[in-house]
């Protein structure tokens, strides 16, 4: 079965509502309608912008994709701070991130929480990508596939197979976020692979077979078509390049296979 490559633009904590609407027109104008056919498109911005995003989206009735990059387990009460499932299903977004390496180290999320946030986005109809990745310690020491493996495992737990179905999984290997190092193409597709191959045993070839895995961490035009020709990536999540409009239309032109708009 032939998986539609996924780009995913990760804004981080960048771009105020205003720059949003500028950089969704950008990548509007860029990106021929055609190329949604061969690539689905997605943007992460900050929960600050996504109301924004989303009145221009179905204002000009745009193709593009958008989601958030966190949300809290629960469904709404005293937790000062979070937003809901429920809040961002209202906004229409179709993905959110789970378990990004910065929540994971910066916030201190475990596993336990990332399968929570898993649940809560499943719940409320918002496919999660689900992020898994190891430090550069951990490579050096050979556990990389361990380390992912376990990951996954711990971020799916007590999912039924249909819901399985429905994530996306993204390895971002923490050593190369943001660092302008990215893994080669061997190097990802080895643990996109292996990642493929625990949801085999897990649950089955077809879910394994229909699940998006993607791969993060300094993907740019220069190096995402080396990376989805490997048979196991399926797209990319993209932070630094994603800000860039006239990088990221080039990036997800390239990963649906070209030619450049
Ligand atoms: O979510 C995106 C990743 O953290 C990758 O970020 P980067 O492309 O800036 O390395």
């Amino acid at each position: 079965m032939a998986r539609k490559p996924l780009v995913a633009g990760n804004w981080k904590m960048n771009l105020n509502h205003l720059e949003a609407i500028a950089l969704v027109q950008k990548i509007a104008f860029a990106l021929p309608e055609k190329y949604y056919a061969k690539v689905d498109v997605a943007v992460l911005p900050p929960f600050t912008d996504i109301r924004s995003v989303q009145t221009l989206v179905d204002a000009d009735k745009l193709s593009l994709a958008y989601g958030a990059q966190d949300l809290s387990p629960q469904d709404s009460g005293a937790f000062t701070g979070d937003i809901s499932g429920p809040m961002l299903a209202k906004l229409g977004c179709s993905f959110v991130t789970v378990g990004h390496s910065e929540r994971r180290a910066i916030h201190g999320e475990t596993d336990e929480l990332v399968n929570k946030k898993v649940k809560a986005a499943l719940k409320h109809g918002i496919t999660p990508i689900l992020c898994v990745g190891e430090e550069l310690a951990v490579r050096e020491a050979g556990e990389h596939l361990a380390h992912t493996r376990d990951q996954l495992i711990e971020g799916l737990k007590g999912l039924k197979t249909e819901q399985v179905q429905a994530v996306v999984i993204a390895y971002e290997p923490v050593w190369a976020i943001g660092t302008g190092k990215v893994a080669t193409a061997a190097d990802a597709e080895e643990v996109c692979k292996s990642l493929r191959g625990t949801l085999s045993e897990k649950y089955g070839d077809e879910v394994a077979t229909a699940v998006r895995v993607l791969y993060g961490g300094s993907v740019k035009s220069g190096n995402v078509s080396e990376l989805v020709a490997a048979d196991n990536i399926d797209g990319a999540l993209v932070g630094g390049a994603s800000l860039d409009g006239e990088e990221f239309t080039k990036l997800c032109a390239l990963a649906a296979g070209g030619p450049l708009p």
